[in-house]
């Protein structure tokens, strides 16, 4: 399935038990604007390159538009869409005064120099520069990219419109990024799941957990999740899975990854080796983290899964067809538009320290980013329990409800 028909599958549920009607769905559901770009760069070798480059524009009646930049081969046009729409319904969802958007080009930065990634960049800058900004569309780290690629765009962004490092969040915190900001979106999957299991009545060192993708939010939530004693039985990334049934030494294995050139886990020899795809269907495992790729779990594979929580890290990791079986086998899904909104909860308050100047202390951060994830559950919680609709569905509501407000009182035409 396509994910943007998987986002829309998953708004209809929700705007059904709102009962909106089709032409205001339609208007909701739509980007504002979608822009596709093409890329040239000269690669290392003095070849000439062109890739193509897109920021979708989803919906600002609430804010600036605001969401990640994402360097991976799969990049195209639906995806982006989707995940704009995702970022729309996830800021509204923990209340943070923006809109959302996404952007990305389709190559595989693995394969590609610094040097290259660098020059892509600032050639992406030079081809949208006019259509993002501090007070229109904010973005920030996904998939591919770090507070490098952030950097370069801002530095980039500074040559056509002068100073203003609120123009892109995730920055390096020596160059106004904030304090957390790398760790939040890991450290709120960790808080909510901690949260979760323990309203389900699991015992943390009870809890078996499995997480998919090593990257910045896989490692972050593993290591938040050792530390609050849970046994991270098995991580994956490109490079396959490794498992120890007794527990991963997390710490080993983050200092396995950042001593490797690409910050993969090959070669690492204290874990059984298994297949990429042996982590979805392990067996003894409690709790499910997809923290990689989306469409990763489908009809196709959703009735191997022995999990019996799955806390979404990635964006749209669960089609609506594996949805619905799982929630009628009784799995608990914590939704990706709350379960990883730690990421930009935390660009917010980047953004809020750029405009005053002022820095926050990382105890701060975290404490603010705590209180934001945990109101925002215990809302969608309620919500749940009140309509009697599953975790996703009353995240949508709330996002939704949110979204139709502001565009009301915005006036339609
Ligand atoms: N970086 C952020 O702040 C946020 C990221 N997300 C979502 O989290 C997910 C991961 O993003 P990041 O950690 O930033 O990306 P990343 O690029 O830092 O890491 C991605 C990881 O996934 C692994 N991977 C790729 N394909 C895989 C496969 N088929 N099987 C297993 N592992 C695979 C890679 O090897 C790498 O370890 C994405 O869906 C992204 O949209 C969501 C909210 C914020
Ligand atoms: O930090 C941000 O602004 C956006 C992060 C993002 O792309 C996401 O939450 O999917």
């Amino acid at each position: 399935m396509k994910a943007f028909e998987a986002t829309r599958i998953f708004f209809d549920q929700a705007a059904d038990r709102l009962e909106i009607d089709p032409d205001l769905r339609e208007a909701l559901l739509m980007p504002q604007r979608e822009v596709q770009v093409q890329v040239t760069i000269r690669l290392d070798d003095g070849r000439l390159a062109n890739y193509i480059g897109f920021r979708v524009q989803h919906d600002h009646s609430r804010g600036p538009m605001k969401g990640g930049l994402r360097f991976h081969p799969e990049v195209d046009l639906d995806e982006t869409r989707a995940l704009a729409s995702l970022m729309t319904w996830k800021t509204a969802v923990v209340d943070l005064p923006y809109g959302g958007a996404k952007g990305g080009i389709g190559i595989d930065p693995s394969k590609m120099s610094s040097a290259e990634i660098e020059r892509l960049t600032r050639a992406f800058v030079d081809q949208i520069h006019d259509i993002v900004g501090p007070d229109t569309d904010i973005p920030a780290p996904d998939m591919g990219t770090d507070h490098q690629v952030m950097a370069w765009f801002r530095n980039q962004w500074e040559k056509y419109h002068g100073f203003h490092p609120a123009v892109i969040t995730g920055k390096p915190v020596e160059e106004y990024g904030a304090k957390g900001r790398e760790e939040a979106t890991g450290r709120g999957v960790g808080t909510l799941t901690v949260k979760l299991t323990k309203r389900l009545g699991m015992d943390a060192s009870k809890t078996r957990v499995a997480i998919q993708g090593f990257g910045n939010v896989g490692s972050h939530a593993a290591k938040f999740l050792h530390d609050a004693q849970f046994p991270i039985v098995a991580v994956s990334d490109i490079t396959g899975t490794y498992y120890n049934a007794d527990g991963l030494n997390i710490p080993e294995l983050l200092r396995h990854k950042f001593a490797h050139p690409k910050g993969l886990l090959e070669g690492f020899e204290r874990a059984e080796h298994l297949p990429l795809d042996a982590l979805l269907k392990l067996d003894h495992v409690e709790v499910l983290i997809p923290a990689a790729l989306g469409g990763v779990i489908t009809q196709k594979n959703a009735q191997d899964i022995n999990a019996k929580v799955i806390v979404e890290a990635a964006n749209g990791p669960v089609d609506p067809d594996a949805d619905a079986a799982l929630h009628d086998r009784g799995v608990t899904i914590l939704p990706d538009i709350l379960a990883n909104a730690g990421g930009v909860t935390v660009s917010y308050f980047e953004w809020v320290q750029n405009r005053q100047h002022y820095r926050w202390p990382l105890d701060r951060v975290r404490q603010e980013l705590d209180h934001t994830m945990n109101e925002a559950f215990e809302k969608v919680w309620q919500m749940a329990a009140q309509h009697e609709v599953s975790l996703r569905t009353a995240a949508y509501m709330i996002g939704i409800s949110r979204v139709r407000r502001a565009t009301e009182l915005a006036g339609l035409a």
